[in-house]
Order: C-alpha cells, then sequence, then structure tokens
C-alpha cells in the first residue's frame, strides 16, 4: 500500500512503553482515570442508539466494534465483558502482543490484530461501532485516518472520537502540565501541533459521510481526583458520529 498512517516514531515510543499498558500507577495511568467515565459514555450511547435492554448482564451482545489503536486494550476488555464482539488494532506489534497476554489471563476472547485502519478498509470490513480514542494525534496522514476510520462505519453505525484541542489551555494543561509539572506522561508523549480543534475533526467525518451527533468535554476534577463529562471542549473532548442507515 502506497498510503500509511503510521508513524515510525510514534510507534517506536508505544513499543518502548508497552510493558506498562495494565499497570494503573504507570506511564499510561492518565488513561487508567480516565476510563471509567469514557467507558459509561460510551456504553449509555451504544445502548440509547441500538436501543438495547438494559436490564441484561451484557446488553452490547451482538454488536460489532473495533478498537483502532487499542494499545493495550483498556477499552476492548470492558466493552467484550459487556457483550459486544471486540476487534482490537494497533500498529505496534508489542501493544497486540501484550493485549493478548492480559485477555488471556482476563478469559477474554478478543479479536487483537498487528494492522490499521486503512488496512481494514482495504479488506473491506465493516463495523457497527468504531472507537478512535486518543490516536489521531499520533497518526501521519490525518485525512487518510479520519476517513478510514470512517469508512469503517456500517450504515446506522456510530463512531466514537476521543481527542486533545489545539488551545492554548490544553498546551498549559495537557502538555506543560501533564508532561513536565505533574508527571503524569512521559515528557514528549504529546506534540501540541498535532492536536486538532472540534471544528477540523467535524469537517473530517462529515466529509467522509458521517454526521455528527454530539462533542463532549472531559474535565478533570482535582479535588474528587477524578475526569467528569462536561460542556467544556477546550482541553480533553470526545465526537460522537454516525452513519446514516
Ligand atoms: C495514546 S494511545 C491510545 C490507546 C487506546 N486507544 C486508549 O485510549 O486506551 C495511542 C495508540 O495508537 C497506536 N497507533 C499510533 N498510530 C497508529 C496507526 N497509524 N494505526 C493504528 N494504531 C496506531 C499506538 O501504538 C498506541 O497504542
Ligand atoms: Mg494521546
Amino acid at each position: 500500500m502506497s498510503e500509511t498512517t503510521i508513524n515510525d516514531a510514534e510507534i517506536a515510543k508505544f513499543t518502548a512503553m508497552a510493558e506498562e499498558w495494565w499497570n494503573p500507577k504507570g506511564k499510561f495511568k492518565p488513561l487508567h482515570k480516565f476510563n471509567p467515565v469514557r467507558l459509561s459514555y460510551i456504553r449509555d450511547n451504544l445502548i440509547s442508539h441500538f436501543a438495547r435492554d438494559t436490564t441484561v448482564m451484557r446488553p452490547l451482545e451482538g454488536l460489532k466494534i473495533v478498537d483502532i489503536g487499542c494499545g493495550g486494550g483498556l477499552l476492548c476488555e470492558p466493552l467484550t465483558r459487556l457483550g459486544a464482539t471486540v476487534t482490537g488494532v494497533d500498529a505496534a506489534e508489542r501493544n497486540i502482543t501484550i493485549a493478548k497476554i492480559h485477555a488471556e489471563k482476563s478469559g477474554l476472547d478478543i479479536d487483537y490484530r498487528v494492522t490499521t485502519s486503512e488496512a481494514l478498509v482495504a479488506a473491506g470490513e465493516k463495523f457497527d461501532v468504531v472507537l478512535n480514542m486518543e490516536v489521531v494525534e499520533h497518526v501521519d496522514n490525518v485525512p487518510l485516518y479520519m476517513k478510514s476510520c470512517a469508512d469503517l462505519v456500517a450504515p446506522g453505525g456510530l463512531m466514537f472520537t476521543a481527542t486533545l484541542n489545539r488551545t492554548a489551555r490544553a498546551y498549559a494543561l495537557a502538555v506543560v502540565g501533564a508532561e513536565y509539572v505533574l508527571r503524569w506522561l512521559p515528557k514528549g508523549t504529546h506534540d501540541w501541533r498535532k492536536f486538532l480543534t472540534p471544528d477540523e475533526i467535524h469537517s473530517l467525518i462529515t466529509r467522509n459521510g458521517l454526521k455528527v451527533i454530539e462533542d463532549k468535554g472531559v474535565v478533570f476534577h482535582p479535588i474528587a481526583d477524578e475526569w467528569k463529562l462536561s460542556d467544556d471542549t477546550g482541553i480533553n473532548y470526545m465526537v460522537l458520529a454516525n452513519r446514516p442507515a
């Protein structure tokens, strides 16, 4: 394939951190702290969009989900427990190795693959739900990446995109604060210039045939030591979109 979304330096960076995926106090601590709020946002929207029964143990039974840039599988595992049929995709082979070992230990059946969104499109795959969480700021060729994620959404399906906004506040908090002051993340984790605004994400989504349903900010509350949903999309945010049936 001539065009790729893989940035070799980014893949090397994530490969070097791969052993840390499931350590809640390690380099991925921010994602662990983030996980409950984004997981309940995803679950609630899947249940309402696909009209699922909330009284059953596995409300997502039968839904086909692909998690692009799944890392160690922090979202793949709980979504599998909720009944979904999950494919986890990452360009870093080491991440997929770690994800597979962890799923095996947890007794979960997850289809983990070392590949990319553009390769899945070339293979003609479609999913009810595409998760595009904290990846777009780490890829090359953002238009190709967003097009291939969108192309994977089946008619009637949903896509969740999470990333960081390109604001002065995001620079101060997500780069300087998180990497240099609080040391939540290794220095160099994020390049602010690669962050995208909600308007830029919307245009990448709509030009590929999806409709934006809503934006949701995710904000850290230091006293509660918790992330919460918010209307403030100035730093971390998620965009929910659908492909009309
Ligand atoms: C910040 S992590 C996010 C992990 C996961 N989505 C989460 O939110 O818990 C970004 C992940 O994207 C992967 N990645 C980077 N570029 C990619 C590409 N072009 N295609 C697929 N995965 C990629 C990295 O290896 C890394 O695991
Ligand atoms: Mg990131």
